[in-house]
């Protein structure tokens, strides 16, 4: 079953006799050991999703179940959330890592004795244990991330909201971060991360829901959708290519467009270099579309075009 299920969220904002439609008809659904990637350019309404699946804003019409429960109707629903939602600002600064996962502990319901075995733990498990009684203010951008997570599944919550979890990180505490999401998802969580790094999202993520002016314009598998995207794995330029040779690559599946050859499937590569020895190769490269290209053909396209045609993707996939 899934862990989250949001379904036909509607959301307006009145204000100063305008009405903002921010979500439209908006359904996903994140099951257990998934982190579902939300993307959307500014302004698409993932904040007003997000908040709605939090039980922060009311939706208009629609439902939010969180394992089984709707935070709107059952507020201990909640406690089946753990959010980091505004960077590592969830954190009490002039508090230590100890004390903050203390002290939101207990607000969740845990006793003393439990809030500090499961705080030494997670510290341990987050490699923080020595900077335990250090104030917050003064670890690093990534030690304060770390904490700010830590402190999100302090209660051990099945669902995670992550909302950009590597904003700001350098090149190791991003690994770090990116390796500490996927084990927490490993353990049987479902997360939901929103970013605008797409590159991180691609990595991370099993599913991809992208969210335009309040309406999912996809959401599938993030494999599925690339391989949709891609025109082929691989292609092969060369500087000239016989009418024998094009034949024999036509026969074994490859695609030939004058002295490129596009090649759909891994295993027809060896077989290709073979028919193309000994002429020589001017470039070989891989020709997937990354969720980049996709997300900027689905978000820049007008609404009633942003379909899920896989097309030739605009800025050429080539990697
Ligand atoms: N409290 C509010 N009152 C009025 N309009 C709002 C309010 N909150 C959001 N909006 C509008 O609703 C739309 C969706 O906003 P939302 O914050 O959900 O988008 P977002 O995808 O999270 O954007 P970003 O990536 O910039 O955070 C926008 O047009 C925004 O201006």
């Amino acid at each position: 079953m899934s862990l989250l299920q949001v379904h036909h969220l509607h959301k307006a904002y009145r204000a100063q006799g305008k009405t903002t439609r921010a979500v439209k008809d908006v359904s996903l659904e994140i099951e257990a050991k998934q982190v579902l990637a939300f993307l959307g350019p500014n302004g698409a309404g993932k904040t007003t999703t997000i908040k709605m699946i939090a039980g922060l804003v009311l939706p208009d019409e629609g439902t939010v179940s969180i394992a089984g429960r709707d935070p709107h109707r059952q507020p201990q629903a909640l406690r089946s959330v753990g959010a980091v939602l505004e960077g590592s600002r969830n954190l009490y600064w002039r508090l230590t890592p100890s004390e903050n996962l203390e002290y939101f502990g207990v607000l969740r319901g845990l006793s003393r004795r439990v809030a500090r075995q499961r705080s030494r733990a997670l510290l341990e498990r987050f490699e923080l244990s020595h900077k335990s009684t250090t104030r917050v203010q003064k670890l690093s951008r990534g030690m304060q991330q770390k904490v700010a997570i830590a402190v999100a599944l302090i209660h051990e919550p099945p669902l995670l909201l992550l909302d950009e979890p590597t904003l700001g990180l350098d090149v190791e505490a991003t690994q770090t971060v990116k390796r500490l999401v996927r084990e927490i998802a490993s353990e049987g969580r479902a997360i939901l991360l929103t970013t605008h790094q797409l590159d991180i999202a691609e990595e991370l993520s099993d599913r991809v829901a992208i969210i335009n002016n309040g309406e999912i314009v996809t959401e599938q598998p993030t494999k599925a959708l690339i391989q949709q995207f891609s025109r082929a794995v691989y292609r092969v330029e060369l500087s000239e290519l016989p009418d024998d040779r094009s034949a024999k690559l036509m026969a074994l599946g490859a695609i030939v467009e004058g002295t490129v050859i596009h090649i759909p499937d891994p295993a027809l590569l060896y077989p290709v270099l073979e028919v193309l020895n000994p002429l020589p190769i001017i470039r070989l490269e891989t020709e997937r579309a990354t969720l980049t290209d996709i997300f900027l053909k689905l978000t820049q396209a007008p609404p009633a075009q942003a379909t899920l045609t896989p097309m030739n993707v605009p800025g050429g996939a080539h990697v």
